[in-house]
């Protein structure tokens, strides 16, 4: 997967070059670049920014400069060839999820677009659409100061996915959400610590209650921390014993 990001703080975006992610881009898994939004300025004070229409608070980013950007690093995209998907990290966006987590990792190109201030005028996201599937995307409802830190969160859930990446895929296979539910609790040595014990069954080697106590926990934390993740379950997707929780 080549992966794209532009930005006007490239530097933030280092740590998509250490542990596991920089592990796969040693490994030629995945390639990730990084573009600085001023290279695409004309002007001495490199200009990324102007007042918004309509007045009120803030900056909103030029769409002159985010244009060219996208088209310089978007490219010409050969005939036959599909457009990258561009993600557009923002408060306004779709809530982004683990099963949109695996709908990225089977693209072969994502391109970021990190907004900053007020966000970027809607006229690029309206123009890249028109050549290129764009998703706007929120990691949450909170204010950050710029989709940076979104980005980081969301190759780091994508790359994560993509074959080889992972030490052990069964790792992904478990992971919290592939179910629907929020994952219970987890204990490792010693037995005890602080006076507190590990549950028994997790060391009775008994395999059948071990995942039956799991999916306990599972749906009880799932019930009292994310009753939606609950009520969204396929009916199917609770057995009898579930219920009789
Ligand atoms: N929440 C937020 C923001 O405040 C700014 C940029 C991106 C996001 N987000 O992806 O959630």
């Amino acid at each position: 997967m080549r992966i794209d990001v532009v930005t006007i703080f490239p530097g933030y975006l280092a740590p998509l070059r250490e542990a596991l992610l920089g592990r796969a881009i040693d490994a030629g898994l995945i390639s990730v670049a990084v573009h600085d939004l001023r290279t695409w300025t004309h002007d001495v004070h490199q200009a990324v920014d102007d007042a918004p229409y309509g007045g009120g608070p803030g900056m909103v980013m030029r769409p002159q400069v985010w244009g060219e950007a996208l088209d310089a690093v978007v490219g010409d995209v050969p005939s036959g060839e599909a457009p990258p998907r561009l993600i557009v990290p923002t408060p306004a966006g779709r809530p982004f999820t683990q099963a949109m987590a695996h709908e990225y990792a089977a693209e072969s190109r994502l391109v970021f677009a990190c907004g900053r201030y007020e966000g970027i005028d809607q006229r690029v996201i309206d123009d890249a659409a028109t050549w290129m599937p764009v998703d706007e995307v929120s990691i949450g409802d909170y204010v950050l100061v710029g989709g940076e830190v979104a980005v980081l969160a969301i190759v780091e859930a994508v790359a994560r996915l993509l074959p080889g990446v992972l030490g052990n895929p069964a790792s992904a296979e478990q992971d919290s959400f592939s179910d629907g539910l929020l994952e219970g609790p987890a204990y490792t040595r010693p037995e005890t610590w602080r006076g507190r014990a590990v549950p028994d069954v997790l060391r009775s080697g008994n395999h059948g209650a071990i995942a039956r106590w799991r999916r306990d926990r599972a749906l009880e934390r799932t019930a009292a921390r994310r009753p939606d993740l609950l009520a969204a379950l396929p009916p199917t997707a609770l057995d009898r014993a579930d219920r009789a929780l």
